[in-house]
């Protein structure tokens, strides 16, 4: 399962909360983030994320463009609804790219755990079927 990571500023810090309680989880995905995101769960969870460019300078782009590609599986972007981006036309261009394609998103904490609990399912299968 290849998954992107982001956080706005007012939400790395339940982002690396949610990566701390997800870890095993998400320690069988492959991560991928946006700069500064990534890095900070690199650093504070533990886990092995790609960081690509910070969401301001075009991060959210290079996310956009591996939805586009079909090299993503889903999108968790703790979003933050209260404060206005200067990138906000890249921010609009990822969501839109992942109704295009198809691909989930969540961009708040209860839709993330939603699509958490489909990961562990799709683990366990994925499990359940190589060991039989
Ligand atoms: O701005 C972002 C998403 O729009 C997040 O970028 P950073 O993870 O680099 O802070």
């Amino acid at each position: 399962m290849r998954i992107a990571l982001i956080a706005h500023d007012e939400k790395k810090a339940e982002m690396i909360e949610f990566a701390k309680t997800h870890k095993d989880l998400l320690a069988q995905c492959e991560l991928t983030g946006t700069g500064t995101t990534g890095k900070l769960i690199k650093q504070h969870v533990g886990l092995n994320v790609q960081a690509l460019l910070s969401g301001p300078i075009g991060g959210d782009q290079q996310i956009g463009s591996l939805v586009a590609t079909q090299n993503l599986d889903m999108i968790i972007f703790m979003r933050d609804p209260l404060t206005a981006q200067a990138h906000e036309p890249d921010i609009a261009a990822l969501l839109r790219v992942c109704d295009v394609h198809n691909v989930p998103l969540a961009t708040n904490r209860k839709s993330a755990e939603i699509l958490m609990a489909y990961v562990k399912l799709c683990l366990e299968e994925q499990n359940d079927s190589s060991n039989s």
